[in-house]
């Protein structure tokens, strides 16, 4: 179906921005109205935005991570541009597929993982914030990023999530409370760095949960990973190290399942963070206020200009 493509959205408020993964290049369980396309002071964002309507009437804002053609490797996704132009659109939350091999042997291939914790084991070429480089040098913030997921939706998104397979697909599992590390890539693990996660304590791991998770704190909204795990990366000493066609093998039915899950998950989304007054947008509205060291009175122009795109408040005290 071919939709309108539009420069803004002034339809009804968009709260909730789903961005996907491998795979994972549009929504196919709810209705396309408009495509939009942003441009941010960061630039534009992986894809075009798709708007979609859920059953149930709630708006909701989709992109690809690596583009709709998957031609963006996970070191240069434009998370920035993603970040800035889901806040300027009005999203309040974002749920971020994301397929990832698994470092236990209880999470299994297709099996749905919710994780609540981040091992960064990115190498620095990525730019992982919204103050301090580029026209932003000059700006320095510390976001609080103890808790890297909201975690008023995070068990939220686990119920629905279990709740929505157990009718669809009851032989995978939904797991919780997991960590994922995030790894430079493009190519996958060594076996001994793949066993050193596993001593570390990770669970999960993929190339793409940073510094996205970061970059939707410091933009205010409240962020939940859905992992799908696709393999047994490279830890298991009898079986084969992970490569593409074990991945893409597993792809095709966690993608079917993803889009299944979205269409209870966004209408249960959505009544979360249709108010401020809400817990998940009470505890992430306004928190950087708290965490700009800068004085606003020596930002320049330009880097104040950039900074209202994200939160119009910025530097006008
Ligand atoms: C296709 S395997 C490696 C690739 O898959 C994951 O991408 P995404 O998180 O966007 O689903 C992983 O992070 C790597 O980027
Ligand atoms: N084993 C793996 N390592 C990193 N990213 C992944 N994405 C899917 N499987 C992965």
């Amino acid at each position: 179906m071919s939709v309108p493509t539009l420069q803004t959205w002034d339809g009804p408020p968009i709260t909730i921005g789903v961005i996907g993964g491998s795979g994972l290049y549009k929504l196919s369980s709810i209705s396309p109205v408009a495509e939009i396309s942003v441009t941010t002071p960061w630039g534009s964002p992986s894809s075009p935005i798709t708007i979609a309507k859920t059953t149930a009437g709630n708006h909701v804002a989709f992109l690809a991570r690596h583009g709709r053609n998957h031609a963006i490797l996970p070191s240069n996704v434009p998370n920035l541009a993603n970040m800035a132009a889901l806040k300027h659109l009005g999203v309040k939350a974002v749920l971020a597929f994301s397929a990832v091999g698994s470092l236990r042997e209880e999470i299994a291939p297709k099996d749905f993982v919710i994780p609540s914790q981040i091992i960064d084991r990115t190498k620095g070429v990525r730019r992982a914030s919204f103050f301090g480089f580029g026209e932003e040098e000059g700006v320095v913030a510390h976001a609080g990023f103890g808790d890297p997921f909201c975690e008023v939706l995070r068990p939220i998104v686990h119920e629905t999530v279990k709740e929505t397979l157990k009718e669809h697909s009851p032989d995978v599992k939904v797991h919780e409370g997991k960590t994922v590390v995030c790894m430079e890539g493009p190519q996958f693990s060594t076996r001994a760095e793949s066993l050193m996660y596993r001593a570390w304590g990770g669970d999960i791991i993929n190339m793409s949960v940073l510094p996205e998770a970061k970059l939707a704190r410091e933009a205010e909204l409240a962020y939940v990973l859905i992992a799908t795990a696709t393999d047994y990366d490279a830890w298991r000493p009898s079986s084969a190290a992970v490569n593409v066609a074990e991945v893409m093998e597993s792809l095709k039915a966690n993608v079917e399942a993803s889009n299944v899950v979205t269409t209870k998950l966004l209408d249960r989304i959505a009544q979360e963070v249709d108010s401020d007054d809400k817990p998940s947008i009470k505890g992430i509205k306004d928190s950087m206020k708290f965490s700009i060291m800068t004085r606003s009175d020596v930002i320049d122009d330009k880097a104040k200009q950039n900074l209202r795109f994200l939160h119009p408040w910025f530097a006008r005290e």
